[in-house]
């Protein structure tokens, strides 16, 4: 259950009264999602009309400093026809807000509800609408503004493997050590740089995209969203959906519609192309890395349960594997 933030009744409509959305009609915690804690909100306008909307209270691993770029991405983005939510803006023009909670204070946005799910084994048509809107984002990003370094790039991923240390990594699974220092190592000696680069996602997974059948009607959760290379993108985007969760089986129809849906609306160049097994090599990194040092690091008692490392240490292992050079060919 992902409401770290207990907010009183009166205490939530105050909150909701300085958007000017409606009066509050009801709030209910969601269950889904493990960094911050969010609500669905449902107002009443002046006209009676009924709106809803995402109430998202920063915790701490959210930036507060980081927040102008997360939601104006989210304004730029919306306003050039991507499926991603707006963010509401409060009476003097904010963005976010700060509230005071008996933890200290905490930042909050009020967004737009998007309709749909998130799917849970999508289809090849899905993944087709999920690769074109990822080009689309990258292609409307183009006059952002904003810039943010990427947090979580292949030297965060050497450290928090260092922070698991070998035997943590070998309590994972006994090969797990050896798989990650061969990996290291060939992405410290081949990472390209010189790659078209952009804002990105960074972490496109189904949980973060919610569909109508086959259309993309939000994506969401742009939290690690960055400056980055955009084929590190669709690696991140292609190891998020082109295996079954677990990583044991790779699915090739999805790998095909994936990336024609990407191409049919940002064509790549030769060089992106020719990188994509090595960055594919890097996202599966950098999944294992968090999940690795969340699965040593998270206490038996907390409310959320870690990932499993291994799904990514699978598809790392596929990725790496000379046979299956040419999937992205
Ligand atoms: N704009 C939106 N419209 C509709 N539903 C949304 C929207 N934003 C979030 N949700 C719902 O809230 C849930 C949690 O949101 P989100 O994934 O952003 O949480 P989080 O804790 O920030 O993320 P994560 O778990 O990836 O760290 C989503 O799974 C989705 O069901
Ligand atoms: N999408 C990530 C969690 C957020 O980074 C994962 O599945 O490990």
């Amino acid at each position: 259950m992902a409401v770290y933030t207990r907010l009183g009744a009166e205490e939530m409509a105050g909150i909701i009264a300085a958007f000017g959305v409606g009066t509050l009609v009801s709030a209910k915690g969601i269950a889904e999602g493990v960094s911050n804690s969010n609500w669905l909100i449902e107002t009443q306008a002046d006209d009676g009309a009924a709106r809803r909307f995402i109430l998202t209270v920063y915790e701490s691993r959210t930036e507060i400093a980081d927040l102008p770029f997360f939601l104006d991405l989210l304004d730029h983005l919306a306003a050039r026809g991507a499926p991603v939510p707006r963010t509401m803006h409060d009476r003097e023009g904010a963005s976010h807000r700060l509230h005071r909670t008996p933890e200290g204070d905490k930042a909050l946005a009020l967004i737009e509800f998007l309709p749909g799910v998130s799917v849970s084994q999508p289809t090849p048509g899905q993944a087709r609408a999920v690769g074109g809107a990822l080009a689309q984002i990258h292609l409307a990003a183009a006059d952002f503004p904003g810039s943010r370094a990427n947090s979580l790039a292949l030297p965060a991923w050497q450290q928090l493997l260092r922070d698991c240390g070998r035997d943590g990594l070998e309590s994972i699974h006994p090969d797990l050590g050896r798989l990650v220092e061969r990996e290291l190592a060939l992405l410290a000696q081949g990472w390209p740089e010189d790659l078209p680069r952009g804002v990105i996602h960074a972490d496109l997974f189904p949980d973060n995209v919610l569909m109508l059948g086959d259309r993309v009607t939000g994506l969401i959760d742009f939290y690690f969203a960055c400056t980055d290379l955009f084929a590190y993108d669709v690696a991140v985007t292609h190891a998020a959906w082109c295996f079954t969760p677990d990583g044991t089986q790779f699915l090739p129809a999805l790998s095909e519609a994936l990336l024609q849906g990407y191409l049919a609306v940002r064509p790549l160049e030769a060089t992106e192309q020719a990188a994509l097994p090595l960055l594919a090599r890097g996202a599966a990194v950098r999944f294992l890395s968090t999940r690795a040092y969340d699965w040593l690091n998270t206490p038996a008692d907390a409310l959320v349960t870690p990932k499993d490392p291994m799904a990514f240490a699978r598809r790392l292992e596929f990725y790496a594997d000379p046979a299956h050079a040419g999937i992205f060919a």
